[in-house]
């Protein structure tokens, strides 16, 4: 073993050690966690991820895992000579840019998931909000105003969903099979349309009707961050409405905080932004009084 694998097992054990008075608390809860596109890049840092998911499953606590892929989506739209537009960091979301969602989320990006989690030790069942009926989604609905004359009008994004119902029966079966459910966020509507649901949105709902101890949106910044580029520890539904007033947030933290929001109001205990790309981030988050990201909590 080299002298930086010796490093990194040593900061690994550290962590651990620190941990285990939380695991008892947490046995049997459910840990709903969002892995973004972004995250994903670095390989390293994806078999840490899949590593802390095996081992909150091993000592007792249930991980349900959602997952992005916008990047991902970006690039295969490209290859395709696809235009691809955001508002509000939604995808405007066509019909064949649905399609290539569906393919690059429940196809590839799934799979490569579940995956990583066979390669950690564990089982992983790979699915889509389609599946089982877990999500049904309905049209997303959006305005803009006009800064000139200040007149919101209803804004047209395509096939961009949002979760209207969310029936956890196959999310319980896959946990109480040992599994750990790997989710898609990809959904169907009544309508019989394919809806791509943004994966920050997909998890929040899941979290609420899971009633989750925690949502963690992991992602490629340390958190969320002031004007000054500080990062902000703690966070309510109100502080985050003014956040949004002011301009701090912007583009795709403004679909994931107004998750974190919506989660804690219906169910989910927490949520917590933090740095996907950090080793360990989720077991430094919740299992060490040292912290990482930003945590959002009724007031
Ligand atoms: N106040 C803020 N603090 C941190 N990040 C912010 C803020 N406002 C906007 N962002 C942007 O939000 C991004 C995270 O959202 P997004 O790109 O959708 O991530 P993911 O793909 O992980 O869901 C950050 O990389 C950053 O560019
Ligand atoms: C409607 C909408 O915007 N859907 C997203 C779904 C993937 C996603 O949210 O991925 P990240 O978490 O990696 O950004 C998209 O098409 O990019």
């Amino acid at each position: 073993m080299s002298a930086s694998s010796d490093k990194v097992s040593l900061a690994k054990a550290e962590v651990l050690i620190e941990a285990l008075p939380y695991f008892q608390r947490y046995a049997g809860r459910t840990f709903v966690v969002k892995y973004g596109g972004h995250a994903m890049g670095d390989p390293e840092a994806a078999e840490d991820f899949a590593q802390d998911i095996v081992l909150l499953k091993a000592v007792g606590i249930n991980p349900v895992v959602v997952h992005g892929g916008g990047p991902q989506i970006g690039a295969m739209l490209k290859k395709l000579g696809v235009e691809s537009t955001f508002v509000d960091g939604l995808r405007v979301t066509d019909k064949a840019t649905a399609e290539v969602a569906e393919m690059v989320l429940s196809g590839a990006i799934n799979k490569e998931l579940v995956g990583w989690i066979a390669k950690a030790g564990g089982k992983a069942l790979g699915i889509s909000g389609k599946d089982g009926g877990l999500v049904t989604a309905v049209k997303a609905q959006r305005t803009v105003k006009d800064p000139d004359s200040n007149i919101e009008s209803a804004i047209d994004l395509g096939f961009v969903g949002e979760p209207a119902h969310v029936d956890t029966t196959i999310i319980d079966t896959a946990v109480n099979a040992g599994m750990i459910p790997i989710i898609a966020p990809i959904g169907a509507g009544d309508d019989g349309h394919t809806y791509n649901i943004n994966a920050d949105t997909m998890a929040g709902a899941i979290a609420a009707a899971l009633g989750a101890a925690r949502l963690f949106l992991l992602t490629d910044v340390a958190g969320v961050l002031d004007k000054q580029g500080e990062l902000m520890t703690d966070l309510t539904p109100a502080d985050i409405a003014g956040l949004k007033d002011d301009g701090t947030i912007s583009g795709g933290m403004i679909p994931k905080l107004e998750t974190c929001v919506s989660a804690v109001e219906s169910g989910c205990e927490a949520a917590v932004v933090l740095d996907g790309r950090v080793a360990h981030a989720m077991l430094l988050e919740f299992f060490t009084a040292r912290g990482a990201g930003t945590l959002i909590r009724k007031a």
